[in-house]
């Protein structure tokens, strides 16, 4: 990271609120965070501490109530629906805890299917999914289907989905919440390597303190708020 350079994402004093009824939840609170192209970063904190919100606020799948996010200098409130999404499809790639796989497809086709959904035709989908199975260890098994993989296998497949399209950041929330500690590890460390070898930016959510010992950077939220945000040396 060169301090110089404009930050990936600038996040200045969102906040969000979500209205249950009459009731109103504050789930962030006026948060400001700079994230820089190339950072390994998690963030993590208890349940309920807003992590998700915020992890959807920076996969600009929500809107905040209040505040400015800018994407690689672009003022994302300026974009339309349309532009938001076009935008989010380019830049941004998408890991969830429950892996969302298409099951009636095969490793090697649901890693084809954001290329397919932007027009690219089957033959450059192929090979270029084939090529990130390969960098996740899954050659063998582009094949396969999500219901004959382990957890681990399926988590795989869907960071090689994330990486497809050559996004600038990758999200993951909770990637390893419904892995065992030994393929959580796996599951981080691959992640870190993708972030080495392809300088994309990657920021997970966790519960699980041992999966911060490889970060470049942590935070810990509580009650909508930064608590600390530690820069590892
Ligand atoms: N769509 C929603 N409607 C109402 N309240 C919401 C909504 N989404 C989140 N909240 C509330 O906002 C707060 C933060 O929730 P969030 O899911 O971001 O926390 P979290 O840290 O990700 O929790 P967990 O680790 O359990 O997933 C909580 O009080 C939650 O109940």
């Amino acid at each position: 990271m060169k301090p110089t350079e404009t930050p990936l994402l600038q996040l200045r004093d969102i906040r969000r609120r979500f209205m249950l009824g009459e009731t109103a939840i504050d789930a962030l609170h006026g948060i400001s965070l700079d994230i820089h192209a190339g950072e390994f970063l998690a963030v993590w904190g208890p349940s309920g501490s807003g992590k998700s919100t915020l992890m959807n606020l920076i996969g600009l799948i929500d809107a905040p109530t209040s505040g400015e996010i800018q994407f690689d200098g672009q003022h994302t409130r300026r974009l339309d629906d349309d532009a938001l999404t076009e935008f989010r499809g380019r830049q941004i790639g998408f890991v969830f805890q429950s892996f969302n796989l298409v099951p009636v497809l095969s490793a090697l086709e649901n890693v084809m299917l954001p290329l397919q959904i932007r027009g690219i035709s089957e033959h450059e989908a192929r090979a270029r999914a084939a090529a990130v199975l390969m960098d996740v260890g899954l050659a063998k098994f582009g094949l396969s289907y999500p219901d004959k993989l382990s957890g681990g296998q399926r988590q795989r497949v869907a960071i090689a989905r994330a990486l497809v399209v050559a996004p600038k950041l990758v999200i993951a929330d909770e990637p390893t919440a419904n892995l065992d500690s030994e393929n959580s590890r796996i599951i981080v460390d691959l992640m870190r390597e993708m972030n080495r070898a392809r300088g994309v930016t990657f920021v997970f959510t966790t519960h699980d303190p041992r999966l911060l010992e490889h970060v470049d950077r942590k935070i810990l939220l509580r009650d909508g708020h930064i608590e600390s945000d530690e820069v590892m040396q």
